[in-house]
């Protein structure tokens, strides 16, 4: 089953991805035939039983990872053909990390991590630069820190700080606030809502968390390697954290 979520044009089209992972003789669909599109501006959250095939949609996206088959759009840019070299660059200068496996560097401060990205693709930034990205997620004070010197939290703040001031094309986050607190989890999902809402940044998340998918603008709902369903993306308010809880049981249940 094919299921296009969403409008034609966007930050983000997708068409028809598949990826079959073939280990000791076992075969997984991780990806069977996935399409969606998302509108630039926008905030989409990815949810799905474990296995689904999120993590595997969110890398093949981002170019971390190659499709078998299927065609990736990223603002324009196709990235079926694009070489490792050409992959590489597009994921600095196009793409936004809020992964916990994609983390800032150790020995950098966290002024030097928030424009690290935009300086290896070759654009130069200034220290008021990176001062105004931390004062966005609230840690302009924190600037000279090194990551050990922050908690798991502030660690993915300055990450969405230097998200925000590469200006990608898209900013993608796994599980962004699967490491916190209430607290800390609510202030990363408004800064990621703010990068939307204030700087037009398109956001994709993949989250387990009804309570953060509902913070998105829709819901787009993954099993077996393809997209089952999807809620909101019509502009009509709020997500409902009660009703995402409600389809993810179906899901699991099936
Ligand atoms: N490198 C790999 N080799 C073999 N199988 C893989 C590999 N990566 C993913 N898979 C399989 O592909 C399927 C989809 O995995 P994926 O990580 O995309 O799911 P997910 O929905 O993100 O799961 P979770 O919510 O548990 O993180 C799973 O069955 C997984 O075991």
């Amino acid at each position: 089953m094919n299921t296009t979520v969403g409008a034609a044009r966007g930050a983000l089209q997708i068409i028809s991805l598949t990826k079959r992972y073939t280990t000791g003789g076992h075969t997984v669909d991780a990806l069977d035939g996935v399409s969606l599109s998302v509108p630039e501006g926008t905030f989409t959250a990815v949810m799905g039983p474990s296995g689904s095939g999120k993590s595997t949609l969110l890398h093949c996206a981002v170019g971390l990872d190659r499709p078998d088959s299927g065609s990736i759009t990223v603002d324009g840019t196709v990235l079926d053909g694009l070489g490792e070299r050409g992959l590489t660059e597009f994921r600095r200068a196009r793409v936004g990390f809020v992964f916990q496996s994609y983390n800032l560097v150790g020995a950098l401060t966290a002024a030097q991590n928030t424009v690290l990205p935009a300086r290896l693709a070759g654009r130069r930034t200034t220290r008021e630069e990176a001062l105004d990205a931390l004062d966005g997620v609230g840690l302009r004070d924190r600037a000279d820190h090194r990551p050990h010197q922050l908690s798991g939290g502030e660690q993915q703040r300055v990450a969405i700080a230097r998200a925000v001031l590469n200006r990608p094309a898209l900013i993608c986050a796994d599980e962004p606030t699967g490491a916190l607190d209430l607290t800390r989890g609510r202030q990363v999902l408004d800064h990621l809502r703010a990068a939307v809402d204030l700087h037009g940044r398109t956001v994709l998340v993949v989250t387990h968390d009804p309570s953060v998918a509902a913070r998105a603008d829709r819901v787009v709902f993954m099993a077996d390697g393809q997209v089952v369903d999807g809620i909101g993306g019509d502009g009509s308010g709020r997500l409902d954290a009660g009703e995402i809880a409600v389809r993810m049981a179906g899901l699991e249940e099936t």
